[in-house]
């Protein structure tokens, strides 16, 4: 039998994807997806289906999947992240040989990728942590992938990852090497995070829309989709246009139909477990976190309604307000972004990644889900101070906020006024007008610190790094 170059584990929305793109690009494919009890084959019905007439090969019994692989081997695993990766390991193990390439393109934790990578040194599999974005049309088009892991592997799998990962319009691929360890899926959580941000910004400008009682659905896409003709241009905004416009087989617009309460799966809150860990300020992810939380309770929220009213308002001439919330949502997604690229600056310094903000930057600059047009930028940034204490302070995006924050303050004190919710660009603003303060209130803090539990202070008279206590009554 002839045997395949790549293998994929996990017939699912995104590896079904993955192996129609990677067959598309000339790959001889194996496949495999488990068996389960009461479920259709899902390796049959694929063959029959979509994956019907190419070079595709498929199994439901993991020795026969890695015989037919060509050595070393090289197998994508597009499982649910968790005990399903694990599983998967676990089974193909006694069937792999040393040299053979593992990699995980789930969302998995980092956490327990490092773990895996530790278990996995002594067997000499080469393992990977891939995070992977761009949903169903990036697997099949084009995705935007951030490997990492054991280096060994990179040079044997670089032609496939990249094949399948979206182009940039100079042909680049949006896939590199991110390095060692962890990183690659801790990039991929970063990445969530910062969705998490964008996508809750974003919905607190279409509530600011909605709420000042101007604007059909329809104009309110139409503000989106001038937007997207703008420095805001990006994939989300994009979508949310869509959205806003969709109807269902009744005429009725789909998205009013949609319930309000968010879910989410997991990385939006490991970011925001890493940023503690790290001592990295990531709040405007945390706010939108804790936003999908109280999204989903919907019963608390009408009790809430009950007791003090719903009413919310936003006072300002429409005509002024599509250019004001442009400028005051750009604000506020730079400063997410660049509380994003701080947790990444802060985990490659604590575990020695050695991370290339600027290229990272770049590998989300197509494929993924927060790709936008402003990410050169970012880019530029990063490739003129690989050593930016912060991406607010490069020459670009400081003009940038010095000429946009104006908007953020009118809409968030117009949207504190009115009682509108806004809890990722409130923090956004807040964290903004920390960053430049020299004069913080924290003094106080220290103060009471060390007045209830003598934890001791630093004084402005004297160096770091030295302690004092005062007897305070
Ligand atoms: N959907 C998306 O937009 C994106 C998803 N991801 C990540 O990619 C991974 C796959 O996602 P997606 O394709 O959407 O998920 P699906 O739910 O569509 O598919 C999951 C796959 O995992 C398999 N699986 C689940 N549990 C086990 C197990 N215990 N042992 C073996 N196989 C198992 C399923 O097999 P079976 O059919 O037999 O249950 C199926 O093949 C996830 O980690 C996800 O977070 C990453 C980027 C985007
Ligand atoms: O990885 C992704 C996109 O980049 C997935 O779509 C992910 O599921 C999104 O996260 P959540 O479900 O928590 O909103």
């Amino acid at each position: 039998m002839e045997k395949s170059e790549f293998g994929v584990v996990g017939l699912g929305v995104m590896g079904s994807n993955i192996v129609l793109n990677l067959a598309d690009k000339g790959v001889k494919v194996s496949v495999f997806n488990r068996l389960s009890k009461g479920k259709k084959n899902a390796v049959e019905a694929f063959l029959r289906g979509e994956g019907a007439g190419k070079k595709i090969l498929g199994f439901t019994n993991l020795k026969d999947f890695a015989q037919s692989l060509e050595s070393p081997r090289k197998i994508l695993l597009m499982v649910k992240a968790g005990d399903a990766v694990d599983e998967m390991l676990r089974g193909l193990l006694p069937f792999l040989s040393r040299g053979d390439i593992v990699i995980d393109g789930g969302n998995s934790n980092f956490k327990d990728t490092a773990r895996r990578l530790d278990e996995l040194e002594d067997s000499g599999i080469l393992f990977v942590g891939a995070g992977i974005s761009g949903g169903e049309e990036g697997a099949r088009n084009g995705a935007s992938i951030m490997p990492g892991g054991n280096e060994k592997a990179w040079g044997k799998i670089k032609p496939y990852l990249q094949k399948i990962a979206a182009k940039l319009p100079n042909g680049e691929p949006c896939c590199e090497w991110i390095g060692g360890g962890a990183s690659g899926h801790f990039v991929k959580t970063i990445h969530n995070g910062i969705e998490y941000a964008d996508m809750q910004m974003i919905a607190e400008i279409y509530q600011t829309m909605r709420k000042s009682g101007k604007f059909s659905n329809e104009e309110m896409a139409e503000v989106f989709e001038k937007f997207n003709r703008g420095k805001l241009e990006s994939f989300l905004i994009e979508i949310t246009a869509k959205i806003l416009r969709h109807k269902d087989e009744n005429g009725q617009f789909s998205l009013d139909l949609v319930l309000d309460a968010a879910g989410q799966k997991g990385t939006g809150k490991w970011s925001v477990e890493s940023g503690a860990e790290l001592g990295s300020p990531i709040s405007c992810i945390a706010e939108a976190l804790f936003a999908r939380f109280v999204s989903g309770m919907v019963e608390m929220r009408k009790s809430g309604a009950r007791i003090f009213g719903s009413e919310c308002k936003f006072n300002m001439p429409s005509g002024a307000m599509g250019a004001v919330l442009e400028n005051a949502l750009y604000a506020a997604k730079i400063i997410a972004y660049a509380q994003g690229f701080s947790i990444l600056s802060a985990a490659s310094k604590k575990f020695g990644w050695n991370l290339n903000l600027g290229e990272i930057a770049k590998i989300w600059r197509g494929g993924c889900i927060i790709r936008a047009k402003f990410l050169d930028r970012v880019t530029e940034a990063f490739s003129a101070d690989c050593d930016l204490e912060n991406l607010l302070f490069s020459e670009f995006f400081a003009e940038e906020i010095r000429s946009s924050v104006n908007s953020l303050r009118e809409v968030s004190s117009l949207a504190a006024q009115g009682g509108i919710s806004m809890p990722a660009m409130f923090s956004a603003l807040a964290y903004f007008d920390f960053v430049r303060q020299t004069e913080s209130p924290s003094n106080l803090i220290q103060a009471q610190r060390d007045f209830f539990g003598a934890h001791t202070y630093e004084r402005t008279d004297a160096p770091r790094g030295e302690f004092f206590h005062t007897k305070w009554e």
